[in-house]
């Protein structure tokens, strides 16, 4: 069909005349322009969605190249929804494409924002927008199509308030995480090193120059070792004059020796310290700039035979006693050349280096690190396509490792753990884009009887499970709340107005909510008088009122601008009419709760990390079904992948069924 009108007669046969010409007027907004957000784009536009909003925080990366088809080698570096919308746009002339190249959590897109929409769909990577956008999505009543994917298996999932479960009723398991300790100074698997490397010393040398101490008072309350967290405290706090170092250019040679001195010999030296300690595990070795540069150095620990790796490499060999990492005496021809001999390691990535290799590539990578912060970068943190900070993370995390006697890594085994990725595959992608679309279509139907939510399982005889949606979860802390907004100058408006403006004529007792801070309660309303700007409750911020006796639903209220027409001398703020009316509540066990929300609001930073098990069963389907490639790597925990039953099937063993929730 090479004509408008020829373009549109398919879908007009398929969807009937009615709905079509509804969506040709239907505003949806795609958050995402990544792996499902391209396919997703290519199939609303093609379906004849009239208005569409299509976001994205993101630039395009020469990875997402092989699977984010609506990019080329050209638009790298350029906003993901400008080329996206750019592409898409002559797909079909009917469609008007909104780019919009921001963070999805910007204040400016608020409750009225969202509101603004007839639908929304999520092509997202990580929990937290996730979560974001579906509490936005519950507050300003708008139905919202969630999904994920992750190598050959997804999901689809319609949210609507009030007649399903929305994205956080129930509960996400958190993310495997390792004790402080194990982390900072027991190591025992490559994996600690890693996430030592790239949680706790990139942010030491490269980070916000923040103490370290919180994690540690955590750690303590927790029961760890009281005396190795004060050694680690002491640690911690020497760390400022290497910071200093690696951002002052004269010094910037002796920086990244510096560094590794404090790091790899004085800390190890320091923990060898406490005999205690040691008693029942090997302590590690101290390590020696000089003698590893010049090949003389002697390591006292053995390095354990390893499994064979992920990617089928060759395991690394153990010896007795290793110098400069290589096994018996030191041989000059067996140093640098010696990893790539024999093995069929074509790649450099899939290379293990040496230990001098290694603390070439640490010297190297930490002085291009130095160079970004020198030239007005203010912090770097770790992020896989990042090559300096990778090779920092491979190289440190290698050099711990051969200080402690465990197996290292290869640069690219270290960015699949550090990222905690598992490959994803364009056709995955690609199908759970069409059963968005489905979803989508049956929602702007109100078929709510039909909507299904839709898993993508590693079941040849049944690829596809279609489930009946569930009701909302009553203790859910997000959808069960009473949503309303406020519209207001918060440098006039006091929290005292919003408050007792909502409550109208009732004389309940409240405690007052931003987030997690508590802003008043029965006993305490010091804040009443404050101004909403002085507390810093602003635009696209949420304050609840949560009932003191627990007998009536929490009401949540946005925070929005005034209207552009509003007049000068108006009233400072405009409260709902009506007021809302929040039903009282169900009396149960709470799942979840209402502020303090520490249970729902779980932090699920970027870099919580899950550990890729070998033995998982994840791993094992990806090797049978060769999809090692690096080229498309997802982030595990960002993906919100959780291994559970799907809803209506029990799992078999060999279903190897990872719901993306
Ligand atoms: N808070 C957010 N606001 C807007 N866009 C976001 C937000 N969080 C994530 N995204 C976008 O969601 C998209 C998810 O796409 P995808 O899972 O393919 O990730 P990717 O970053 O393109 O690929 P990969 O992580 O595999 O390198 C990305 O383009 C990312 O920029
Ligand atoms: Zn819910």
């Amino acid at each position: 069909m090479s004509t408008a009108a020829g373009r549109t007669t398919h879908a007009k046969a398929i969807l009937g005349p009615e709905l079509y010409s509804r969506l040709s007027e239907t505003k949806v907004l795609l958050v995402g322009a990544g792996g499902i957000g391209c396919e997703l784009l290519k199939n609303i536009v093609l379906t004849g969605f009239g208005h569409i909003t299509l976001l994205d925080l993101d630039t395009i990366d020469l990875s997402n190249l092989n699977r984010q088809f609506l990019f080329r080698k050209k638009d790298v570096k350029q906003s993901k929804a400008l080329v996206a919308a750019q592409t898409a746009a002559p797909f079909n002339p009917n469609v008007k494409i909104t780019p919009i190249y921001a963070n999805i959590k910007e204040p400016q897109f608020d409750i009225e924002w969202f509101s603004s929409f007839d639908i929304v769909l999520n092509a997202l990577d990580n929990l937290d927008a996730r979560r974001h956008v579906n509490k936005m999505c519950m507050a300003a009543q708008v139905p919202l199509v969630e999904s994920g994917t992750a190598g050959y298996l997804g999901q689809v999932q319609p949210l609507v308030k009030d007649l399903t479960e929305c994205f956080d009723c129930i509960p996400k398991p958190t993310p495997k995480t390792f004790p402080v300790c194990t982390i900072r100074s027991t190591p025992s698997q490559p994996i600690h090193c890693i996430v030592w490397s790239k949680s706790y010393l990139m942010g030491q040398l490269f980070g916000e120059d923040e103490d370290a101490t919180g994690e540690l008072d955590e750690a303590e309350k927790q029961g760890e070792n009281a005396q190795e967290i004060a050694t680690l405290r002491k640690e911690a706090q020497a760390f400022s004059a290497v910071r200093k170092a690696l951002r002052d250019p004269t010094s910037k040679e002796s920086a990244a020796r510096m560094a590794f001195q404090k790091v790899f010999d004085s800390d190890i030296c320091n923990l060898l310290s406490m005999a205690d300690m040691w008693r029942h595990r090997a302590p590690p070795t101290p390590l020696d700039f000089g003698k590893i540069m010049d090949e003389s150095f002697v390591m006292r620990r053995a390095v354990p035979a390893a499994e064979p790796s992920a990617n089928g490499h060759p395991p690394h060999g153990a010896a007795p006693v290793l110098v400069n990492g290589q096994p018996g005496q030191h041989d000059s021809q067996q140093s640098s050349s010696s990893s790539t001999s024999g093995a069929k390691v074509a790649l450099k990535d899939q290379k293990k280096l040496t230990l001098k290799e290694n603390l070439e590539l640490f010297v190297s990578s930490t002085n291009r690190l130095a160079t970004r912060l020198q030239n007005g970068e203010e912090t770097i943190s770790f992020d896989k396509d990042d090559d300096d900070t990778l090779d920092f993370v491979t190289a440190s995390s290698n050099l711990r490792s051969a200080a402690y006697g465990i197996e290292e890594k290869t640069r690219w085994e270290v960015k699949e753990m550090a990222g905690n990725i598992i490959p994803a595959i364009a056709t995955t992608n690609a199908v759970i884009s069409g059963l968005i679309v489905l979803q989508a279509l049956h929602l702007l139907r109100k078929s709510y009887g039909r909507l299904r939510n839709v898993h993508l399982q590693f079941k040849p005889s049944v690829p596809l499970s279609a489930i009946t949606l569930s009701s909302p979860n009553p203790n859910c802390g997000i959808c069960r709340d009473t949503y309303t907004k406020v519209l207001c100058d918060p440098t006039k408006t006091t929290l005292g107005d919003v408050v007792k403006g909502i409550l109208g004529q009732s004389d309940r007792e409240v405690g007052v909510y931003e987030d997690k801070r508590i802003l008043a309660d029965p006993d305490w309303d010091d804040n009443y008088e404050r101004t909403l700007e002085s507390l810093n409750v602003t635009r696209g911020k949420f304050l609840t009122i949560v009932d003191e006796e627990g007998d009536v639903a929490t009401i949540t209220i946005g925070l929005g601008v005034l209207p552009g027409n509003h007049p000068a001398d108006g009233p400072a703020f405009i409260l709902p009419d009506p007021l809302p009316q929040p039903p009282k509540k169900v009396k149960s066990v709470p799942v979840t709760s209402t502020p303090p929300r520490a249970s729902l609001k779980r932090s699920a930073p970027d870099d919580d990390i899950i550990e890729l098990e070998p033995s998982s069963k994840r791993q094992k389907s990806a090797a049978n079904q060769d999809i090692s490639s690096p080229s498309k790597k997802r982030r595990l925990e960002e993906d919100g992948l959780v291994l559970m039953d799907t809803a209506n099937d029990k799992l078999e063993e060999e279903d190897e069924v990872i719901v993306v929730d």
